[in-house]
This record gives structure tokens, C-alpha cells and sequence, in this order.
């Protein structure tokens, strides 16, 4: 595996480059029909959309697990087949549902991500006590997963993947079941992690936290892109621009316009 200070890049070059895809789970019955996403360093992108809109399904192509159709999907400047290894070294994700080693404490998983990902033991160190701080984890590091709660549990998966600080980090619906301090915590840790390059491609249906965080604005529909661009850019293009009104707010007019309703404003 190659160390990850290889894998930066020129701030110019996005660490997610998804174009034109058109894929899913059937050849014959397209679930992306023609999806493009890109994330920059250091730029968090918000992936918004209701059940079923296609973000999962975006995700896995993203992450290598299911092919395109058509149209191409460039991480760290690379596609999946020019080479795997890169590929798959230079993002990392954070599912839903946190998934941890039952043998291993909080401690053991951090140090095992830094030996798989080759980080120094003396900078590891250094971040697992920061990232600790930043989550209130520090008391738990010698605990075993079967004793945390569930928010902890996402905290060890987020410090995980915070710790090898990939150029593309995926994280999907982090915010459910973290306690507001740890959603501080949390933020200021994804903050830490655009410093140093890394673009983060977050979805979530917690709309006020991106709309005060991201950069940009993805908003999927039935599989199709229907508004991007900046929370006040997409604010505007739904008509919601007025003081007070909230992405919330745009979000819906944007989905009852798609469906045929009448966008407010
Ligand atoms: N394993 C699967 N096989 C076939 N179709 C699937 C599969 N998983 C999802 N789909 C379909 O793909 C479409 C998009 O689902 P996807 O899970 O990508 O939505 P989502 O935006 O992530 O939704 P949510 O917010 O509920 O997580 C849906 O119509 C869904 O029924």
C-alpha cells in the first residue's frame, strides 16, 4: 500500500471525479441515470435526496463495489481499473451502521488502521489523542465495542477513518445517534480533515448542519441530479432565498417541482 502523503494532490485536481453514470443493480433498469459529482481537496460536498433517491447507490459506484453502466468514476485521479490499489487506498467511508471488531478495544482498531495504512506510530499517537479529545472518546479508548453505546460506535468508525485522513473520505448519515457534542466534535474534526486536503463527500438527511458546513450541494431525485451548487445557490434556484427560509425549505419545493407541483416562492 502506498503511504497516503502520496496520494495528494494538486489542489486543481478533484479527488472525486463520478461522470455521466449511469448504473445500478440491472442493466435493464438503470437506478443512475447519468449522475456527476465532483469533490475537490479540502471541499465538502453535501449528498442530499429522499429515501430511495439514489445516494447508496451513487456511493457503492463510487467506492468500486458496483460498476457503471456507462460513464466514468475517478478517484485520486484514477479510475478502478487503470489501478485498483490506488484507487481503493485513496478513499475511505464511513457506513451508517458502524461495523467494529468485537476483540478489539477503540484503541486496538486505531492502532490496526495506522499499521494497514502505514502511519508512523509516534504520529498516530499524536492523532489518536486529538482525535480522542475531539470526540470526549479518550476514557473509552480501552473499551471493547460491545460496551459502547451506539453514538460511540460511530465516533470509533469516524476517528478510523479521520486517522488514515484519505484524499476522499465518504461518510453516510453521520449525525443520527451523536450526541450534540459529539456532532461539534465531529465537525470540527471533518474542519481539521479539509485542512490537510481531504474532500469529503458527506450524505445526509440532517439539512441544517450541511447547509451551515458544505461547501456544495448535490441534490439527487429519482436517480438524477435536480439542483447543485452552493447552499445559497441551490436556496435560489428553488425560490427559497427569503429570510428565514431554510434548505429545508428548498429542498422540498425542489422535489414537489420535479414531481410536478408548484415550487414556493
Ligand atoms: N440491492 C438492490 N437491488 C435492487 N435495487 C436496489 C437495491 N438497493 C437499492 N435499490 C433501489 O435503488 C434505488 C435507489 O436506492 P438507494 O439505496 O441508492 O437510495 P438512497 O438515496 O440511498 O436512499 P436512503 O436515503 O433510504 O438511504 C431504489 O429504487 C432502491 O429500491
Amino acid at each position: 500500500m502506498h503511504n497516503q502523503t502520496e496520494h495528494r494532490l494538486d489542489g486543481n485536481s478533484p479527488v472525486l471525479g463520478m461522470k455521466d453514470v449511469i448504473g445500478g443493480y440491472s442493466p435493464r433498469r438503470p437506478v443512475l441515470h447519468g449522475v456527476s459529482i465532483t469533490v475537490m481537496p479540502g471541499e465538502m460536498v453535501g449528498l442530499i435526496g429522499l429515501n430511495g433517491a439514489g445516494k447508496s447507490t451513487a456511493i457503492k459506484h463510487i467506492l468500486g463495489l458496483m460498476v457503471p453502466h456507462s460513464g466514468e468514476v475517478r478517484v485520486a485521479g484514477t479510475t478502478l481499473e487503470e489501478n485498483p490499489e490506488r484507487y481503493r487506498s485513496s478513499a475511505a467511508y464511513v457506513p451508517e451502521q458502524p461495523s467494529l471488531i468485537s476483540g478489539l478495544t477503540v484503541k486496538e482498531h486505531l492502532r490496526w488502521t495506522a499499521m494497514a495504512y502505514r502511519i508512523e506510530e509516534a504520529e498516530a499517537s499524536v492523532r489518536v489523542a486529538a482525535l480522542a479529545q475531539a470526540f470526549r472518546m479518550t476514557e473509552a479508548l480501552g473499551s471493547l465495542p460491545d460496551t459502547l453505546s451506539k453514538g460511540m460506535k460511530q465516533k470509533v468508525m469516524l476517528m478510523n477513518a479521520l486517522l488514515v485522513s484519505p484524499p476522499l473520505l465518504i461518510i453516510d448519515e453521520p449525525f443520527l445517534g451523536l450526541d450534540p457534542l459529539a456532532i461539534r466534535g465531529l465537525l470540527e474534526a471533518l474542519d481539521e480533515a479539509r485542512a490537510s486536503g481531504t474532500g469529503i463527500l458527506l450524505s445526509s438527511h440532517i439539512l441544517p448542519a450541511l447547509e451551515r458546513k458544505a461547501d456544495r450541494l448535490v441534490v439527487m431525485h429519482r436517480g438524477r441530479l435536480i439542483a447543485e451548487g452552493t447552499p445559497v445557490q441551490v436556496k435560489a434556484k428553488a425560490g427559497c432565498s427569503g429570510p428565514g427560509e431554510t434548505l429545508d425549505d428548498a429542498f422540498e419545493a425542489l422535489v414537489a417541482a420535479e414531481e410536478g407541483g408548484v415550487p414556493r416562492g
